[in-house]
C-alpha cells in the first residue's frame, strides 16, 4: 500500500491537513506535487468520494437487516462506515470490496420504479419512460410516468392525465416484483418496497404534517366565515337600501361565491398526501381518494376551470333579469295606476305612492328647477296619451294644469275637467293678472294654459298648443310627429273631429310646426313615432328636473 504509506509519511511531517477529505486524500502523493496541482488533484478527489458516496445511496437494499433501512438511513449509515474507514484505516481495495458488496441500480425504460411524491413522506409508484444519462454527474435522469393504485388493491394503472415528472436515478427505487397485465393493461404489485423510515423520523414527519393540516382546516374555516360574514351584511344592506330584486341578485352572487370557495377547497383537499392517517404506512403511494379521483378527474377540472365564467355569465343574467324585472314593475305600476285612477282605490294608489316615492325626491328638499313643464304640440301629436301616462306613473310630484277656454263646450266636454269654460272677458282679466302660463287666439277664441293644476302640486304639466312669449319659469317640451300623413291618421282614427274641423287642424298644424322649428322657446323636442320611446324620453327628462336638474 505504497500510497498510504505517502500519506502516513506526510502525517508523520505535519504536512497532511486534517481537512485532507478524508482517506481518499490521504491517498495523494503529496511530496512529488506542486501546490497548484496538489489542490486540482484535492478537488478531484473530492468529487471522487462524492461520486463514491453517490454511489453507495443509490445502491439499493436487497437483503439482510439493511434491506430495512430507508434512503435516509442509509444516508447516515454511510457517513458512519466512513468514518470507520478512516479510524480504521482502511484501505481502498477494502472500500471497493464493500461497494462491490452493493449493486448499483441502473434504472431502465419500462422499469416500476418507486420514487419521491411532492408531500414529506410520500412516495408513488412509476413507470419509467426515459433515461438520459449525463457525463458530468453519476446520477442519470429518469422520466417517469406516475401510475394510480385501483383502491387499496395491488394493481395499478396509468392516470388519466398523463403527466410524466422527473428524477435523478439515485431517488428512484426499483420494483422488482411487478407483473404486467398485457389484457386488462394494468400492474399488479404483490409487495411494495418497504421504505419506512425509523420510528422517530416517521413520528417527526406525522406531527408536522398534522400541524400542517390543522392550520390548513383553520384558514379554510377562516375562509368560509369570513365570505358568508361579509355576504351576510351585504345583503342585510341592500334589504335595507334598495329593493328585493337588488337583495336577491346580491344573494345569489354571494351565495355562488361561498359555493364556488367550497368547490375549490374540495379541489384542494383531493391533492393531499396520499397516506394522511398516521396508521397508514407511508409508502402507500396512493389510496382510495385516487381510485375516487380517478372516476371524477375529468369532469372536475372542467368545472373547476368552467365555473368562473359560469359565475360571470350568472351574473350577468341575474343584472339582465334584475333590469327586466324592474321594466316589468314599472310597467305593472303605470297601469296598476291608471287602473287605480279609474277605479279610485286609495289604498292601491297608497301603495303605489309609497313604491314611486323610494325612488322620487322629497321636493320640499330638492326644490325642481322649474315652476311648470309645459308639453306643447299640435293636436293630434299624443300630448294628452304622453302626460296621461305621467302622471300615472308619478301622481304625487306631478299635476295637470287644465287649459281655459272662451269656447262654448262640446257635448261630451265637462267644466272644470276637459277645459275651463269661462267669458272672453274673464279670460283677458286673468291675462291682465298674469295667471296664464301662455294664451293664444284661435280661429276667434281664447285658449291659455293657467298655474293651476290638478290634483294642486308643483310643478304641473301643462300641455298648451304653443308657449307665449311671457317670461316663464317653465320648461318647454315639443312634442312633434314623425310625419304630417301620421298627424292626420291619428285624427282620423281618434274620431273626434269633423272632416272640416280635422282639416283646420291639420293646417293649423302645419303652420305650427314651422313655427316651433324656428322657435326658440322649446328646450328640447320629442318625435312621437313610436309611443314607448317618446315616453321613455319624456320621463328621463321630467325625472331629470323632478330631481333638481335642468
Ligand atoms: N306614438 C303613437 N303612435 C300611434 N298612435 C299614437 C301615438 N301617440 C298617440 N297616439 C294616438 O293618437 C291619437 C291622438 O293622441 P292624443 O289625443 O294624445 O293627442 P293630443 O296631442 O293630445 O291631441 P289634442 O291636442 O287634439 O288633444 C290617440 O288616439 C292616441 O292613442
Amino acid at each position: 500500500m505504497a500510497a498510504l504509506e505517502t500519506g502516513s509519511r506526510d502525517v508523520r511531517h505535519g504536512e497532511a491537513r486534517e481537512n485532507a477529505t478524508g482517506f481518499v486524500g490521504a491517498l495523494l502523493p503529496v511530496r512529488s506535487a506542486s501546490k497548484d496541482k496538489l489542490m486540482k488533484r484535492k478537488i478531484a478527489c473530492d468529487q471522487e468520494e462524492k461520486f463514491s458516496l453517490v454511489r453507495r445511496m443509490m445502491l439499493r437494499p436487497r437483503t439482510g437487516k439493511k434491506a430495512q433501512s430507508t434512503m435516509a438511513v442509509r444516508t447516515r449509515s454511510q457517513r458512519s462506515s466512513r468514518a470507520t474507514v478512516l479510524k480504521s484505516d482502511e484501505t481502498s481495495s477494502d472500500l471497493k470490496e464493500d461497494l462491490d458488496k452493493e449493486q448499483l441500480y441502473e434504472p431502465k425504460v419500462g422499469d416500476i420504479v418507486l420514487f419521491p411524491g411532492k408531500w414529506p413522506g410520500e412516495h408513488r409508484v412509476g413507470v419509467v419512460e426515459n433515461v438520459t444519462s449525463r457525463e458530468t454527474a453519476a446520477r442519470s435522469i429518469v422520466d417517469i410516468q406516475p401510475l394510480q393504485r385501483l383502491g387499496q388493491t395491488s394493481t395499478y394503472v396509468e392516470g388519466a392525465k398523463r403527466k410524466a415528472v422527473w428524477m435523478e436515478s439515485g431517488d428512484v427505487i426499483s420494483c422488482n416484483d411487478a407483473e404486467y397485465d398485457e389484457k386488462n393493461k394494468v400492474w399488479h404489485l404483490p409487495a411494495l418496497p418497504s421504505l419506512m423510515a425509523d420510528d422517530q423520523n416517521r413520528q417527526l414527519s406525522l406531527v408536522e404534517r398534522n400541524q400542517g393540516l390543522q392550520e390548513y382546516e383553520r384558514l379554510k374555516r377562516w375562509l368560509i366565515q369570513g365570505t358568508v360574514a361579509t355576504s351576510a351584511l351585504g345583503t342585510a344592506y341592500y334589504a335595507v337600501r334598495n329593493g328585493v330584486v337588488e337583495t336577491i341578485a346580491f344573494a345569489a352572487g354571494s351565495l355562488a361565491g361561498v359555493l364556488y370557495l367550497t368547490l375549490l377547497q374540495r379541489s384542494v383537499d383531493r391533492i393531499r398526501p396520499a397516506a394522511l392517517s398516521p396508521e397508514q404506512p407511508i409508502a402507500t403511494t396512493a389510496s382510495d381518494e385516487d381510485g375516487e379521483r380517478q372516476h371524477i378527474a375529468p369532469v372536475f377540472p372542467v368545472a373547476r376551470y368552467a365555473l368562473p365564467f359560469l359565475l360571470i355569465l350568472g351574473l350577468f343574467s341575474i343584472r339582465e333579469f334584475v333590469d327586466s324585472a324592474r321594466q316589468r314593475l314599472d310597467d305593472r305600476d303605470t297601469s296598476a295606476a291608471a287602473s287605480v285612477e279609474r277605479s279610485g282605490s286609495s289604498e292601491a294608489l297608497l301603495k303605489r305612492q309609497v313604491r314611486f316615492a323610494r325612488n322620487l325626491p322629497d321636493l320640499s328638499r330638492v326644490p325642481p328647477p322649474v315652476e311648470a313643464i309645459v308639453v306643447t304640440g299640435p293636436s293630434g301629436v299624443g300630448k294628452s296619451t304622453l302626460i296621461a301616462r305621467l302622471l300615472a306613473e308619478f301622481p304625487t310630484h306631478l299635476g295637470y294644469s287644465v287649459s281655459t277656454t272662451t269656447r262654448a263646450p262640446r257635448s261630451g266636454e265637462i267644466d272644470g275637467i276637459s277645459y275651463h269654460f269661462v267669458s272672453k272677458e274673464k279670460f283677458l282679466a286673468d291675462v291682465e293678472a298674469g295667471k296664464f302660463i301662455e294664451y293664444a287666439s284661435v280661429y276667434g277664441n281664447y285658449y291659455g294654459t293657467t298655474f293651476d293644476c290638478r290634483p294642486g302640486c308643483d310643478p304641473g304639466v301643462a300641455s298648451p298648443d304653443m308657449p307665449s312669449d311671457q317670461s316663464l319659469d317653465a320648461f318647454f317640451i315639443w312634442i312633434a310627429p314623425p310625419s304630417l300623413h301620421e298627424l292626420e291618421r291619428r285624427l282620423r282614427e281618434r274620431e273626434t273631429e269633423s272632416p272640416t274641423e280635422l282639416a283646420r287642424r291639420l293646417a293649423a298644424a302645419r303652420q305650427e310646426m314651422q313655427r316651433a322649428d324656428r322657435s326658440p322657446n322649446f328646450d328640447i323636442r320629442i318625435v312621437n313615432e313610436d309611443f314607448e320611446v317618446a315616453y321613455g324620453k319624456l320621463r328621463r327628462v321630467v325625472l331629470a328636473l323632478l330631481h333638481g336638474q335642468r
